[in-house]
């Protein structure tokens, strides 16, 4: 289990806007996760109004839904949620798999940083602890976003020009 997560760097967001794809399998898990962000970005001086939320079914349909938000919105970074847990086969490899390739392509497409809070978890007890329990990557993800945000509008500046 990973507890190594990085120091968190004080941000004030309250010029961010942020775009949020969240997927509907596992609500349960993944609404848990949207709630600890949406509370940490609050408390980073988000405002509600700047941050667009789209839900999709499943994983899979993550990256699109990034990258939507990316084209629409322009936002300075894009959090992407889902919840998957192991089944009899391996489908829910292929998707991690496959999302985590596609929300690097979006991010990189894009030149917005885009992220990748897409727990893979091999069972429910594994999913609860991230989601509900002691480890608390809701935090992780919010605290990322604003800090990937903060470095997208200083280093997208040219250098020499004053902050706005
Ligand atoms: N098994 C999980 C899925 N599966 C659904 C896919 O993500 C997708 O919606 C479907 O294959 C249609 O394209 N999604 C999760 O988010 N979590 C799972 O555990
Ligand atoms: C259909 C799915 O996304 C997923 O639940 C696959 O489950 P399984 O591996 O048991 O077919």
């Amino acid at each position: 289990m990973s507890l190594d997560a990085p120091k968190v760097q004080p941000v004030n967001g309250a010029a961010f806007t942020i775009g949020i794809a969240a997927a509907r399998f596992n609500s349960t898990y993944v609404d848990a996760l949207l709630h600890q962000i949406l509370g940490h970005l609050s408390a980073a001086g988000v405002k509600e109004k700047k941050i667009h939320l789209a839900r999709v079914p499943g994983s899979n349909e993550l990256p699109v839904a990034a990258q939507l938000l990316a084209r629409k919105h322009r936002p300075d970074v894009v959090i992407a949620l889902g919840v998957l847990i192991r089944g009899d086969t391996i489908h829910y490899e292929l998707i991690a798999d496959a999302a985590t390739q596609a929300l690097q392509r979006v991010a990189l497409d894009a030149g917005i940083p885009v992220i990748n809070g897409v727990i893979v978890a091999e069972n429910q007890a594994q999913a609860e602890a991230r989601c509900l329990g002691a480890i608390n990557r809701g935090a992780e993800f919010a605290h990322g976003a604003l800090e990937m945000a903060g470095l997208k509008r200083r280093l997208s500046r040219p250098a020499n020009t004053k902050k706005k």
